[in-house]
């Protein structure tokens, strides 16, 4: 595998932060996080973005920040928002930019790893369990559409996540 991207997708707790930081390393790769990127471009947290501005908004961000980056990211591991695949232009565009890689993770796991986050605004209400499987069924299809590879992550370590993702990519 030479000169390509990985681009990590999936649902917010798929790891696809954690996982593409450390697989980055393993490929020598730079590691690109498109929150974090969004969030140093508007100097402020993506709590802030929304509550300010709307999810709209920030939607408006993400894609502007893919177009910034089709053309010229090489040998770059690069992890997404877990909202990022729902627009059918970003989908196309992720998968021109490189191996598109689905961390999937059930309702349960992403709950508990993210009980206690204060980070996601989308989680942030009464009722995130059925926030978290609604936006799951809605999403799953995007994910799947936009999949070169699916990883399954529930009960996996990150390092083994991370030699299931070395052993599919070609
Ligand atoms: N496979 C895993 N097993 C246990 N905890 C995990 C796993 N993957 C991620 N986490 C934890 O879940 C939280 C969210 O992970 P993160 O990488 O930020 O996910 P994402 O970027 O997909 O939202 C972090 O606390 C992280 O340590
Ligand atoms: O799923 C979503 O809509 C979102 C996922 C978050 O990223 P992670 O998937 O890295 O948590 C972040 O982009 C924002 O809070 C919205
Ligand atoms: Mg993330």
């Amino acid at each position: 595998m030479k000169g390509k991207n990985i681009i990590l997708i999936g649902f917010m707790g798929s790891g696809k932060t954690s996982v593409g930081k450390i697989l980055s390393e393993k490929l020598n790769y730079d590691f690109k996080d498109t929150d974090e990127m969004i969030e140093t471009l508007e100097d402020t947290t993506i709590n802030n973005i929304f509550r300010l501005h709307g999810e709209e908004f920030f939607r408006d961000l993400e894609t502007t920040l893919l177009l910034s980056l089709k053309d010229t990211m090489r040998n770059t591991v690069l992890s997404t928002g877990g909202g990022m695949p729902v627009r059918e232009s970003n989908r196309k565009i992720l998968k021109e930019m490189g191996q598109v890689v689905f961390l999937r993770a059930s309702a349960d796991s992403i709950l508990k790893r993210l009980s206690g986050d204060t980070t996601r605004p989308l989680l942030k209400n009464k009722n995130p369990k059925e926030t978290a499987e609604r936006l799951l069924a809605q999403r799953t299809p995007y994910y799947e559409e936009a999949a070169d590879v699916i990883i399954d992550t529930d009960n996996k370590a990150i390092d083994d996540i991370v030699g299931e993702i070395l052993n599919a990519i070609k």
